[in-house]
């Protein structure tokens, strides 16, 4: 039986490409493995063409980390299938988290080409968790970011989750819930992602309801009986004709038994039906009763529909937010930034692409998000060295990374850094903020962006800057590096 075995493994150790484990061995076999390496994380372009992304996915790394251990059975596994030597499997089985990771905190606006996560520690230790590391924020972080743009094109309407009948499986449906939830929604209808993370659970009915009782009246009046808060499903049959004025029949029977909510239309032209649907609510008296929305919307419905004066108030929103139906992957990278050299000093690294946007930023960083003091909104991000401190200067020289001559000298900012230590050497010492706090986090962070970067349709890049001295250090190694490659050919 293969199902159960999935059940019992709780832990996410083996969630990892096989190449991070040769990779290990290889570095315990040659020594290196305790070695102190950084490792970032990063992603290369904001997703959906959106303006900003809102970083999520932390609080699942966090339990990741926390239970990271190899098990008698994964040692077996190891053993039998890669056939490693019992040398490497008894290291495996006597390791301890010793990383320390610095990361953005959830609900953070994040940006392109800046490390949103930091992992430095024992070298064989920081290459284990790429995988798991990856998977985790890439999800997150892009379905967050869908939520944020839904969110942005519903304004003060409200916001529900419908997605898990269509997520990629169980996992993406809570965690998706929970990235939606940091994003902008309001309320979910999986009932487990409810009672895991304290998200709001709400719901309508399905027609299985209406064919069920084989008519509208019975089925409204059956579950009027049988709950306080009702929300009729109305289009099984024919919304105007029958669904709404049944709905109305109803409602009006039960009188104060029932806090009618509102209407859910699920099909048809929903900008010529809402408009109907009102004035057929205002009109038998309920004009705070709700219209609910949803089939296959997203942002650039909404947005449509808004423009066609559609009357909904409530937004249901599944397929197409749960599975990022428009892009469905965030292509966030983990990069060796630093290495300690045999002599114990460290050692950046780095990649180099034909493509100037793929060389990587060599160095231990810290990105700092600068803010105008007059008008409190951000004038961008800016990525230093490790050790630098914008909070120290009273002027900031702020270039593009690649066009430098595009540059503006900022005075009277504030500067906020964006990575947050999580754990030290293997030690959670982040306390946690609870999820409605995350979401509000998120919400305030949107305040400090002007509008150019928060539209939806071509937004203006957000200016991610080098240090000079980040910079310099980039020039002058990839120098080096080609001049060694040109001097000995490796
Ligand atoms: N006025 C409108 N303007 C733009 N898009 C709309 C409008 N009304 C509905 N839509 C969207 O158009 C799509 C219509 O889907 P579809 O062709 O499946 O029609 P339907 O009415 O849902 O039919 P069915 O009864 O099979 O569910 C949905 O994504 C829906 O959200
Ligand atoms: O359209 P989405 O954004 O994915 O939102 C979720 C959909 O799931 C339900 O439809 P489904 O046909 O599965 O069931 P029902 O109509 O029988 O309730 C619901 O009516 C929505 O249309
Ligand atoms: O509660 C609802 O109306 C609902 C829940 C899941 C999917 N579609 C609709």
């Amino acid at each position: 039986m293969f199902y159960p075995q999935i059940d019992q493994d709780d832990s996410l150790i083996l969630h990892t490409d096989l190449y991070e484990i040769n990779m290990m061995y290889t570095y315990f076999k040659k020594g290196v493995s305790e070695r102190n390496s950084v490792f970032e994380v990063f992603f290369r372009k904001e997703p959906f063409g959106n303006g900003y992304a809102v970083n999520a996915g932390l609080s699942h790394v966090i339990q990741y980390l926390n239970n990271l251990h190899f098990k008698e059975s994964d040692l077996e596994y190891l053993k039998e299938t890669c056939g490693y030597d019992d040398e490497f499997i008894d290291y495996l089985r006597n390791l301890k988290l010793k990383l320390t990771i610095r990361s953005a905190r959830e609900g953070e606006l994040v940006f392109a080409n800046e490390p949103i996560m930091q992992i430095e520690g024992p070298l064989a230790q920081a290459q284990l968790v790429e995988t798991a590391i990856l998977n985790i924020i890439n999800f997150q972080t892009l379905i967050a970011t869908k939520a944020a743009r839904i969110k942005v094109a519903v304004g003060n309407d409200g916001l529900m989750e419908f997605g898990s009948r269509r997520a990629q499986e169980t996992d993406a449906a809570i965690w998706g819930t929970r990235a939606a939830y940091i994003g902008g929604f309001d309320a979910t209808s999986n009932v487990r992602a409810g009672k895991l993370f304290n998200i709001p659970v709400a719901g309508t009915h399905a027609h299985s309801l209406v064919e069920a009782f084989n008519n509208e009246y019975d089925a409204f009046k059956a579950y009027a009986e049988t709950h306080k808060n009702c929300v009729f499903l109305v289009d099984t049959y024919d919304t105007l004709r029958s669904g709404v004025p049944t709905a109305i029949k109803v409602a009006k029977e039960m009188g104060d038994k029932i806090n009618f909510q509102g209407v859910r239309i699920d099909s048809g032209d929903m900008a010529y039906i809402s408009k109907k649907v009102r004035k057929q609510l205002d009109d038998a008296g309920f004009p705070d009763a709700k219209i609910y929305a949803s089939n296959d919307l997203d942002e650039k419905t909404i947005q449509n529909l808004k423009m066609q004066g559609a009357k909904i108030d409530v937004w249901g929103i599944g397929t197409k937010l749960i599975t990022a139906f428009d892009q469905p992957a965030l292509g966030g990278v983990y990069k060796l930034v630093a290495i300690e050299d045999k002599d114990g000093n460290m050692r950046d690294t780095l990649k180099i692409s034909s493509n100037a946007e793929k060389v990587s930023t060599p160095g231990k960083k810290q990105v700092w998000r600068i803010q105008a003091n007059s008008e409190k909104k951000n004038e961008g991000d800016w990525v230093s060295r490790y050790d630098e401190d914008p909070r120290k200067f009273d002027a900031l020289f702020m270039f593009h990374p690649q066009y430098t001559y595009i540059n503006k000298v900022v005075t009277d900012y504030t500067a906020r850094p964006l990575l947050h230590e999580i754990f030290h050497e293997g030690k959670l010492v982040y306390q946690e903020p609870t999820l409605k706090e995350t979401k509000e986090f998120a919400a305030n962070n949107l305040d400090g962006l002007w509008d150019e970067y928060k539209r939806s349709l071509n937004p203006q890049d957000y200016p991610v800057d080098l240090s000079q001295k980040l910079y310099d250090n980039k020039v002058n190694l990839i120098n080096n590096i080609r001049s060694r490659i040109v001097k000995r050919g490796y």
